[in-house]
């Protein structure tokens, strides 16, 4: 028995769904795109079985179809699905960053007997887009969100939760839509205003004078990578989350005003507070990295601006039998490598590199 997938929307996310299907006993995957001149960008990356433009022939046996189009378009695909002959048992999911209103969409639909939709939003993803930027390895021990209706029968959700968590080694976790959006408003969209905001305040500085972005330095290039996201993909988020969003600005606006106060009063010890209490949460934030669920040991070291320094540092580190889970280069100049931070599943592993490195004269710290 084959399982069929049938991907709308072949891009960052759904790109990476069927690369995690891809190839896998059992599983044959079909992407659908309006474009035609995709069709041979999908076959040429190899990211599907078959691709089609025809909407109907994707639809028509398939038992799993995962809408991954810009939140704008998930509605309308929707209610074409629910006017096609779909197979007995097919479950309808989707991709968007935003919940409550595709899953009320879904409740006014008259979808077939037997037919169910189950929202889902993936918490992984980049400031990239297209699907040449997809990856098997997006999802790895990320959460996936899962909103499915109260009349949707366990087994159909099960189904669901099984594929996704065998395939993308994601961590399915049930919640309601509208606690959805006001969370994901809150951890996932605000952060994207704000990092929006805050480069394009810069940018206009940068106008009158060009040293403002030469002297850009690491905690400004941190916090503003998701400025570079999609604007077609997130102007359909912002609009549709905007009244959580308006709410969450209001708050936001009452956090400058507190900074504000701090500041004109002089407040030291106040400036010093928000910090800590910063510092301490942000600390205590669940380590989610691909190839990891548990705690990481995290060592840093200043990288010498060298060719093939980066191997060489690994490689060393390798040849003593000691596993690095996971390897970042934190830029903090444009020009040069910076730090590298190398993290470790445990204590001892850790402790050992660092021995190794300080030995090799690396300049270390934990
Ligand atoms: N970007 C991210 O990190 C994440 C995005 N999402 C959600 O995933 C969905 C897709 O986003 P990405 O994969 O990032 O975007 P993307 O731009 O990489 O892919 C969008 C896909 O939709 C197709 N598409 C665009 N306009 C279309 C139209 N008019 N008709 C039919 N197809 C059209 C594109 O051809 C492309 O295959 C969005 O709903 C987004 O909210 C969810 C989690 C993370
Ligand atoms: O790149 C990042 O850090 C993201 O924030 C990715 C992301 C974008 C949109 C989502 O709905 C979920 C995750």
């Amino acid at each position: 028995m084959i399982t069929k997938i049938t991907i709308f929307g072949v891009g960052l996310i759904g790109g990476s769904l069927a690369l995690c299907f891809k190839g896998k006993p059992g599983l044959h995957v079909t992407g659908y795109t309006h474009l035609p001149e995709l069709i041979h960008t999908y076959q040429e990356r190899q990211v599907v079985d078959h691709a089609t433009l025809s909407m109907e022939e994707a639809a028509l046996d398939a038992d799993f179809i995962f809408l991954c189009v810009p939140v704008s378009l998930l509605g309308t695909y929707l209610e074409q699905l629910s006017r096609l002959p779909l197979k007995q048992g097919c479950i309808i999911t989707d991709v968007g960053s935003t919940k409550a209103s595709i899953a009320a969409c879904a409740e006014q639909l008259q979808l077939h007997e037997g037919v169910h939709f189950i929202g889902g939003h993936p918490m992984a993803g980049s400031e990239r887009s297209g699907v040449g930027a997809a990856s098997y390895l997006l999802f790895e021990n990320a959460y996936y969100v899962l909103t499915p209706p109260e009349h949707v029968p366990q087994p159909a959700y099960e189904r669901l939760a099984d594929l996704l968590t065998q395939h993308t080694r994601a961590q399915v976790i049930r919640v309601e839509p509208q606690m959805h959006d006001e969370i994901v408003g809150a951890i996932s969209h605000l952060p994207h205003v704000i990092a929006v905001a805050l480069v394009n305040q810069i940018r206009q500085y940068n106008e009158g004078n060009p040293l403002y972005r030469m002297l850009a330095a690491g905690g400004f290039r941190d916090i503003t990578r998701i400025a570079s996201s999609d604007p077609i993909v997130w102007r359909d988020i912002l609009l549709n989350n905007r009244h959580i969003i308006l709410q969450l600005l209001e708050d936001w606006n009452e956090g400058v005003e507190q900074f504000i106060g701090l500041l004109e009063s002089e407040d030291a010890r106040g400036i010093e507070e928000q910090f800590e209490k910063a510092g301490a949460f942000r600390d205590e934030l669940p380590e989610r990295r691909k190839g990891m669920i548990t705690k990481l040991y995290d060592l840093y070291l200043d990288v010498p601006d060298h060719p093939g320094i980066i191997g060489k540092i690994t490689t060393e580190i390798g040849n003593r039998g000691i596993n690095i889970s996971n390897v970042q280069i934190i830029e903090s100049r444009e020009d040069v490598p910076g730090v590298m931070r190398l993290s470790f599943r445990n204590e001892h592993d850790m402790e050992q590199a660092k021995a190794m490195l300080q030995q090799n004269e690396y300049s270390v710290f934990v």
